[in-house]
C-alpha cells in the first residue's frame, strides 16, 4: 500500500511548474501543501496563499512528509535538503550541481538518519539512468558511461550545425525555452555535464570524486574553422562526457568536446535530446536517449522519484559500500585536436606524440597525444588564448588508453 505523500514544494520556475502540470493531470495520493520561492513580488499562476517565502514554514511542518527541491541556489538548496533530511523528511531534487557537491555529506545524512534522497530529474532530464545504474546494472560489469549529458550545449552546437545559427543567439533561444542554467557558463563550460558525469558515476562505480578534480572543457571556443574542419572528415562536434574503467583499480573521467562519426549513436542526438551510452561487459553497448532538459521532461523524471518514495524507495549506493578498491585517476593519455594562436601553448601542453600538425594563415592545429593532467594543469590558459581542445579518437583512430598500458576497447 502506498503512503500519501504531502510536499513541501521548494521552487515554481521552470522545472517547479512542469512538475505541477504533470501532477494535476494525475490521480496521485500525494498533495502540494505549500510552495516555497524567492521573490513574492512576481505574478504566479496559483492562489497567493500556496506560497511563501519562509522556507521553515515547509521544513517545520509535522504535516509535510517530503520535500521537493527544485531552486537555482546551490548554497540554500543544500541547506534546505541537508535539513529535511535530518528532520525525518524524504526529498527529491533536481539541484546537480548541489547534489555533486554535497554528495558524501548527503549519502551520510541518509544513513544517519534513515531518510532517502532521490535526484533522478538532475541527471540527464527525463532519461531514467541513475536507478538503472543503480538496480539493473548492479551486477554488471560497467567499461564506461558516456554520452551528451547537456541539453544547453547540445541544442546551440545543433543549431549550429543544422541550422546555421550563431552561438548567441542560439543560446538566447535556449535560455529562452527554459534550458539553460541561471548562468549559462555552467552549460557551453561543460560544468553542468561534468556534475551529471560525477553523480551518475557514483551509482556506475561507487566511487565518489570532486567535481574540482574532474576535467571540463567546453564549447565556448568553438570557431566556424572547427566546424569546417569537422564537416570537411563528416563528423560532427558534440560535448561528451565520459567515465571510463581503465582497469580493476583505476577509473577516469573527464568532460570534453569530441569529434564524433555517423556510426556512433550520439551523432544524431540533437538539440535539447540527451543520450547515454553505457558499455558493459555482458550486456554489451546499451542506448538511452531521451530529452535532457525543459520544464516537463524534467518534471516527469522529478516525479518518478515522488512515485518512488510512496513505496519508501532509497539508494543503496550499494557500489560505493563494496567499493572494489577503485580509485578515480586523471593518469591517462588520450588523443586531442588543439586548434591554437600560441605557439608556446603546444610547448606547454608536452605534446607525448604528434600525428599531424597543420599551419594555413592564421589556422593551425595539432592533433597529438597527451596526458589529461597536462590539459588540466593548462585549462585556463587553453580558455583564455581562445584555443579549442576536442577529443579527437574519431581522427586518430586511436582509442582512451591508460598512461601505463594500451587498452582495445572503444568505448
Ligand atoms: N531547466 C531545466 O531544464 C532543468 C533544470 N534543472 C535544475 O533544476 C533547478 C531549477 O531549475 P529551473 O526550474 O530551470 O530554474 P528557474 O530559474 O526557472 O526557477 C528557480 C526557482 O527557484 C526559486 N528559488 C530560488 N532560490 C530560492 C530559495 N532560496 N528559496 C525558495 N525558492 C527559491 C525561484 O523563485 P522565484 O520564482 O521567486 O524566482 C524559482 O521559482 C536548478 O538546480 C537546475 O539546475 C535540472 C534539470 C533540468
Ligand atoms: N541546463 C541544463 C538543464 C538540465 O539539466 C541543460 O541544458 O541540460
Amino acid at each position: 500500500m502506498s503512503k500519501k505523500l504531502k510536499i513541501g514544494l521548494f521552487g515554481f520556475g521552470v522545472v517547479g511548474q512542469g512538475l505541477y502540470d504533470i501532477i494535476r493531470t494525475k490521480n496521485l495520493n500525494i498533495e502540494i501543501v505549500k510552495i516555497a520561492i524567492k521573490d513574492p513580488a512576481k505574478t504566479r499562476s496559483l492562489p497567493a496563499e500556496l506560497f511563501t517565502t519562509d522556507r521553515d514554514e515547509l521544513l517545520n511542518n509535522p504535516e509535510i512528509n517530503t520535500i521537493v527541491e527544485l531552486i537555482n541556489d546551490t548554497e540554500a538548496a543544500y541547506h534546505i535538503v541537508s535539513t529535511a533530511l535530518k528532520t525525518g523528511k524524504n526529498v527529491v531534487s533536481s539541484s546537480k550541481k548541489m547534489v555533486a557537491l554535497y554528495l558524501q555529506e548527503l549519502i551520510d545524512l541518509q544513513h544517519e538518519h534513515g531518510t532517502s534522497l532521490l535526484y533522478e530529474g538532475a541527471v540527464c532530464g527525463s532519461i531514467p539512468i541513475i536507478r538503472n545504474l543503480e538496480e539493473y546494472y548492479d551486477n554488471e560489469l560497467l567499461h564506461s558511461i558516456s554520452g551528451i549529458f547537456n541539453g544547453s550545449s547540445n541544442y546551440i552546437l545543433s543549431k549550429g550545425y543544422n541550422d546555421n545559427i550563431d552561438y548567441d543567439s542560439a543560446l538566447k533561444l535556449a535560455q529562452d525555452l527554459g534550458f539553460a542554467e541561471t548562468d549559462p557558463t555552467m552549460d557551453v563550460g561543460g560544468f553542468d555535464a561534468k556534475f551529471k558525469l560525477v553523480i551518475a558515476a557514483t551509482h556506475a562505480y561507487g566511487v565518489i570524486v570532486k567535481p574540482e578534480d574532474v576535467l571540463n572543457v567546453g564549447i565556448q571556443n568553438l570557431a566556424a574553422r572547427d566546424l569546417q574542419y569537422a564537416r570537411e572528415k563528416k563528423l560532427k562536434i558534440k560535448l561528451v562526457p565520459v567515465a571510463k574503467k581503465l582497469d580493476e583499480e583505476n577509473v577516469t573521467m573527464f568532460v570534453l568536446p569530441k569529434f564524433v562519426h555517423e556510426n556512433e549513436f550520439l551523432y544524431n542526438v540533437d538539440y535539447e535530446y540527451n543520450c547515454v551510452t553505457v558499455q558493459a561487459a555482458f550486456a554489451d553497448q546499451q542506448f538511452f536517449y531521451g530529452k535532457g532538459a525543459g520544464g516537463h521532461p524534467t518534471g516527469s523524471a522529478v516525479l518518478s522519484d515522488i512515485a518512488a518514495l510512496r513505496y519508501d524507495y532509497q539508494y543503496e549506493y550499494k557500489k560505493a559500500h563494496n567499493k572494489r578498491d577503485l580509485q578515480f585517476t586523471n593518469n591517462i593519455e588520450l588523443n586531442i585536436y588543439l586548434r591554437y594562436e600560441d605557439e608556446s601553448l603546444v610547448d606547454a601542453l608536452e605534446f607525448e606524440h604528434i600525428h599531424e600538425r597543420f599551419y594555413s594563415g592564421d589556422y593551425k592545429f595539432v592533433i597529438g597525444k597527451i596526458n589529461l593532467q597536462n590539459l588540466i594543469d593548462n585549462q585556463h590558459r587553453i580558455l583564455n588564448s581562445k584555443a579549442f581542445v576536442a577529443f579527437a579518437d574519431q581522427l586518430t583512430g586511436v582509442s582512451l588508453a591508460t598512461a601505463a598500458k594500451q587498452s582495445a576497447e572503444v568505448f
